[in-house]
C-alpha cells in the first residue's frame, strides 16, 4: 500500500489567547492553540519542522503515543531524547505513525504544555489492511480536553518550588477543543481581560445528521485533572482506547485522565428538534471548576444549532466515587480483533512506591524513595557518546519494602534523596511494572495518578485496590485479553500492573502525566538497546557535556 510523506512547518509564539474568554500569554503553534490537528494515514511518514520564535524560552515537542520504532531521538523528551531547541532555532521532527488511532503531541520542557503547547494526531486505519476498524461508523468528531489557569506556567513552577509549597490549585476552566467560558463578572477578574463575546470562547458546536453513528476521539491533555465526559442522552460505545480496538462496552459517561484517548460509538437518535450538552466534569479531586459544555446539535431539526439545550449540562458521577472509576479500568479489555496475548511470565519485576515526600522542605514526588531529576546531557546522547559523568550511574531501587510499608498512612520519614539515575533494561526483556499508590503528605489523602510510557504500548494485566502482594495477585492477572495501552490510572491506595517488551531500541521516559507531578520528581527512565541505536542526528546535541557537538 501507498504511504505519504506530510510535511508540517510549525512556528511557536507566545501569543495573547483568550481560551476561557479571560485573556492568557500562550504559547501557540502557528498562530493556534491548541495547535494544527495531524492528520494522517497508518504507515505515513510525518515530518514537522518547528521553529522556535519564544524568543527567550527553549522548547522540545513530543509525539504522545507515537512508539518512535528507530527514531529514538524524534519522541521530543528535552533531558531525555534531545537537546531543547533553542530561541530562534529550527529542529526536523520526523517520524513514522505505524498505528492507527487516536495520539497528540505536546510540550516536554518544563510545563509548556500547560502554557498551550498541544494538539492532536489522528492517525486513519488503511483502508481493509491488517488494522482497520472492527466497527463501522457514518462520520466522527474530535474532542480534545484539557483545563486550563490564567496564571502562567513560570508562577506555577515557582510556586511548586516554593518552601512551603504553593499548590497549582483546581483549574479556573476546563476546555473543549481549547474552548471554556469562564464568569466575567466573578471576583478577582481584572479589569478589561475577560470578554465574554469573543469568538475564540464561543461554545463549540458538533452536528450530527438524525440516524447517523458518530466516533467521537476523544483525549485528555489536562495538566492535573481527571475527567469525565458526558453526551447528554446518548449512550456511549467505548471501541477505542490509545490506539488499541477494545471490546465494546457502553457507558453513559466516560472518565478520562491526561495522556490518555479514547473512541466512542454514538447513535445520533433522540429526539432531532432540541440540542443537547456535550460536558467535561472535573472527577478524582475535588472539583472547585465549573462543568465545561459544548453543544450536539441535530441537521434539520427545528432549533439553533447554538441555543442552549433546555436541560442543566450533565454534572457527571461523584468526583469522588473511585470504584465507579476502577470499574471502568477494568472494563477495558482488547478486542479479539486485536488481541495480542502477552508473553506468559516476565524476566524481571519492577515494583514502583508512589510517595509524596520531602527535600529540604521542598515537597517532592517519588518512586522507591527516589525522586526524579532530568541530568543536563539527554541520555540518548550522553550514553552514544560515552560522557558517563552526565548522570548518576547508581540504578534505581528495583522494589520497596512492600511487606512492611504503610501504604494508609503518611510516610513516617517523609525525606527523600533525588536522582538522574535511570533503569537499563535488557534488550528483548520482559519487564512487569507493578505501580503502587499509597497515602500523601497529609491523612486520608491518596490521588489518582495517570503514568505515561514513551517508545511502547503495555500491556495492562491487572488493578487492584490495596497493598499489592507479589504473592499473590500475579495469579489475578488478565493474560487472556489484556489491552495494549500508553497511559494507564493508578487508583487511590490502588495498584496497577504493565508488562512490556524492552524491544525499541532508545531512551524512553515513564512518569506521571500531571504536569506539576512530573516537574515534582514523578517519573523513572527505561533505555534498552542502546548499542543498536544508530549514529545521532547532530541536531539532538549541543547542550550539557556535549556542548559544541551540535550545530
Ligand atoms: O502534589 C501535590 O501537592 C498537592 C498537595 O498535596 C500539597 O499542597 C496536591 O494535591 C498534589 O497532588
Amino acid at each position: 500500500a501507498r504511504t505519504t510523506t506530510r510535511r508540517h512547518e510549525w512556528e511557536i509564539s507566545y501569543q495573547l489567547k483568550s481560551l476561557d474568554c479571560v485573556r492568557k500569554l500562550s504559547i501557540t503553534i502557528n498562530g493556534q492553540t491548541p495547535g494544527p490537528t495531524i492528520l494522517a494515514v497508518q504507515g505515513d511518514t510525518i515530518v514537522v519542522r518547528v521553529n522556535n520564535s519564544l524568543v527567550t524560552e527553549n522548547v522540545a515537542i513530543h509525539w504522545h503515543g507515537i512508539r518512535q520504532h528507530g527514531t529514538p531521538w524524534a519522541d521530543g523528551t528535552e533531558g531525555i531524547t534531545q537537546c531543547p531547541i533553542l530561541p530562534g532555532d529550527v529542529f526536523t521532527y520526523t517520524f513514522v505513525v505505524d498505528r492507527p488511532g487516536m495520539y497528540m503531541y505536546h510540550g516536554h520542557y518544563g510545563m509548556q504544555r500547560s502554557a498551550g503547547l498541544n494538539g492532536l494526531i489522528v492517525v486513519a486505519a488503511m483502508p481493509g489492511g491488517l488494522d482497520a476498524e472492527p466497527f463501522a461508523y457514518d462520520g466522527e468528531h474530535n474532542v480534545l480536553l484539557n483545563d486550563w489557569w490564567h496564571n502562567s506556567t513560570y508562577e506555577q513552577a515557582a510556586g511548586l518550588a516554593s518552601v512551603p509549597i504553593r499548590w497549582v490549585g483546581e483549574p479556573h476552566s476546563l476546555l473543549i477543543n481549547g474552548r471554556g467560558r469562564f464568569n466575567c463578572s466573578a471576583a478577582g477578574v481584572e479589569e478589561g481581560s475577560c470578554d465574554a463575546g469573543l469568538p475564540e470562547c464561543a461554545t463549540p458546536v458538533f452536528a450530527v445528521v438524525p440516524g447517523k453513528t458518530y466516533r467521537f476521539r476523544i483525549a485528555s491533555i489536562t495538566s492535573l485533572s481527571a475527567l469525565n465526559f458526558e453526551i447528554e442522552g446518548h449512550p456511549m460505545t467505548v471501541v477505542e482506547a490509545d490506539g488499541h480496538y477494545v471490546k465494546p462496552f457502553v457507558v453513559k459517561n466516560l472518565n478520562i485522565y491526561s495522556g490518555e484517548t479514547y473512541s466512542v460509538l454514538m447513535k445520533a437518535d433522540q429526539d432531532p428538534n432540541r440540542n443537547y450538552w456535550l460536558a467535561s466534569n472535573v472527577v478524582s479531586r475535588k472539583p472547585a471548576t465549573p462543568t465545561a459544555t459544548a453543544i450536539l446539535s441535530y441537521y434539520g431539526g427545528h432549533t439553533s444549532p447554538r441555543r442552549a439545550p433546555p436541560t442543566p449540562p450533565p454534572s457527571g458521577p461523584l468526583w469522588n466515587d473511585t470504584m465507579y472509576r476502577f470499574n471502568q479500568s477494568v472494563a477495558t479489555v482488547a478486542h479479539l480483533a486485536d488481541v495480542e496475548p502477552p508473553p506468559r511470565t516476565a524476566d524481571r519485576t519492577i515494583l514502583l512506591l508512589n510517595t509524596q515526600n520531602k527535600i529540604d522542605g521542598h515537597i517532592k514526588w517519588a518512586l522507591n524513595n527516589v525522586s526524579f531529576t532530568l541530568p543536563h546531557t539527554p541520555y540518548l546522547v550522553a550514553m552514544k557518546s560515552g560522557h558517563l559523568g552526565a548522570y548518576d550511574q547508581r540504578p534505581p531501587p528495583e522494589t520497596y519494602a512492600h511487606q512492611s510499608y504503610d501504604i494508609y498512612t503518611k510516610p513516617t520519614n517523609p525525606n527523600t534523596t533525588a536522582s538522574d539515575g535511570l533503569y537499563r533494561l535488557r534488550f528483548g526483556s520482559v519487564v512487569d511494572v507493578v505501580l503502587q499508590n499509597a497515602n500523601m503528605l497529609d491523612d486520608n489523602k491518596s490521588e489518582t495518578q495517570p503514568w505515561h510510557l514513551h517508545g511502547h504500548d503495555f500491556w495492562v494485566l491487572g488493578y487492584g485496590i490495596g497493598r499489592f502482594d507479589p504473592a499473590v495477585h500475579p495469579g489475578t492477572y488478565n493474560l487472556k485479553d489484556p489491552v495494549l495501552k500508553n497511559t494507564v490510572a493508578l487508583h487511590p491506595y490502588g495498584w496497577t500492573a504493565l508488562r512490556f517488551k524492552a524491544d525499541n531500541p532508545g531512551v524512553w521516559a515513564f512518569h506521571c502525566h500531571i504536569e506539576s507531578h512530573f516537574f515534582m520528581g514523578m517519573g523513572i527512565v527505561f533505555e534498552e538497546g542502546i548499542e543498536s541505536v544508530p549514529e545521532l542526528p547532530k541536531e539532538i546535541m549541543g547542550c550539557g557535556e556535549t556542548k559544541g557537538a551540535g550545530h
